[in-house]
């Protein structure tokens, strides 16, 4: 049998349509013990995320992970849960609908939005399989890490040239690997700071919190570090902070190995005991609410800060749907799209291929 599938017949004369994917981690399909076993078996099983070698890590996953962690995880996920599931994934799904309403009104070129989680529903290779059933023969795959990782981002790209792999009729792809400095995100980001300001007024202290990934990956060459050093940096001189009114620190630390610091739990724990009378904490990293925002940070680490004898945390929401991030995403993938899309109609991506046709025919035995 064939390692390569075999494809729709080829047709003439077909309009190139773009699909545009959009890429998050993923998220159990409910936050139950049963739920998280297969998911995080899914997640921890990528190479690109634990590096430690394959042997040691099946046993340690095996026999200790996946008999503890479950559980324990789900009982976080039930904490965030609403009545449209995961705020990852719903919050995923309305920006692409918010995207492609935006592409919409700019551009006249066939295009289809869809999204798709790395890890979990819905797949990467169901969303390929979507888009190719809808006829694109062009993607560009757009993760929403604006810091390029390896452990997110390259996982990403992964599971999509993994499909292509299998594929004899190939689309062209392209892929957007960072946008940590795009100036539609870090104003859309200011802004969001700026607004929570004004409602609420502002704080002696704001963290800013990245998710966090192993220390060796920095010492590997993995730029992730810098990028977020450089969003963290411009995100501060748009709003005018001087270095001591702000502090970038990195999150979720998983396994015993050193993780990039400042550590975002230490550095509450350090401002809490320190009696600072209020910290807002953002997390520029992730463009939409998740666990690692809403129970990490909103639920533990305002624990954290105020047990150690803080005053008061305020959580500032991720960008989610605001429409100035969905403005910036447009841009975005306007500019990554150039040469693909256009404003108007272009009657020449109408190819009529008649004589092509006739010689498809002859090929197949037809006596035209
Ligand atoms: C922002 C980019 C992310 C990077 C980089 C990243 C690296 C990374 N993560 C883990 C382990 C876990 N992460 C988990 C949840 C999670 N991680 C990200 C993003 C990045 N991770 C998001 C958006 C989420 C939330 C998902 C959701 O459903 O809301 C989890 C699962 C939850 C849990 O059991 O704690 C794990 C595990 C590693 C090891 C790593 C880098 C090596
Ligand atoms: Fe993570
Ligand atoms: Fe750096």
């Amino acid at each position: 049998m064939s390692r390569y599938l075999t494809e729709p017949a080829h047709t003439h004369g077909n309009v190139a349509k773009t699909g545009i994917l959009l890429i998050n981690l993923g998220t159990p399909d409910a936050p139950t013990k049963q739920a998280l076993k297969p998911y995080l078996k899914e997640f921890l099983s990528d190479p690109r995320v634990v590096e430690i070698p394959r042997a040691i890590w099946w046993l340690i996953l095996n026999g200790v992970i996946l008999t503890t962690r479950p559980k324990k995880s789900a009982a976080k996920y039930a904490a965030i849960w609403t009545s449209e599931g995961s705020p990852l994934r719903f919050h995923t799904e309305k920006q692409a609908k918010l995207l492609k309403g935006w592409l919409g009104e700019r551009i006249k070129s066939p295009f289809v939005v869809d999204y798709a989680m790395r890890y979990g529903n819905p797949s990467v290779a169901s969303a390929m399989t979507r888009l190719s059933e809808q006829g694109c023969d062009r993607i560009l795959a757009l993760p929403m890490y604006p810091q390029y990782a390896a452990s997110s981002t390259a996982t990403a790209f992964d599971a999509v040239y993994q499909i292509l792999e299998t594929k004899r009729n190939q689309p062209a792809l392209r892929t957007v690997r960072h946008y940590h400095d795009d100036p539609g995100y870090i104003a859309a980001l200011a802004a969001n700071v700026h607004e929570y300001w004004m409602r609420n007024g502002r704080p002696e202290m704001l963290v800013m919190s990245f998710h966090g990934v192993p220390r060796y990956t920095l010492d590997k060459g993995d730029p992730y570090h810098c990028e977020c050093q450089k969003t963290a940096r411009l995100l501060a001189e748009t709003l005018g902070l001087s270095k001591t009114q702000y502090q970038l620190t990195f999150q979720s630390r998983f396994g015993r190995a050193e993780w990039i610091k400042p550590y975002t739990a230490a550095t509450l724990e350090e401002l809490g005991r320190a009696k600072t009378k209020r910290v807002d904490v953002v997390c520029p990293g992730f463009v939409a609410d998740c666990l690692e925002t809403l129970e990490e940070i909103a639920m533990e680490g305002k624990q954290t800060f105020l047990a150690a004898g803080g005053g008061e945390f305020h959580y500032i929401p991720a960008l989610n749907e605001r429409p100035d991030w969905i403005a910036a995403l447009g841009e975005l993938t306007l500019t990554n799209l150039n040469g693909w899309v256009s404003p108007q109609w272009n009657a020449a991506q109408v190819v009529q291929h008649g004589e092509d046709c006739r010689a498809r025919a002859i090929a197949a035995g037809a006596s035209v």
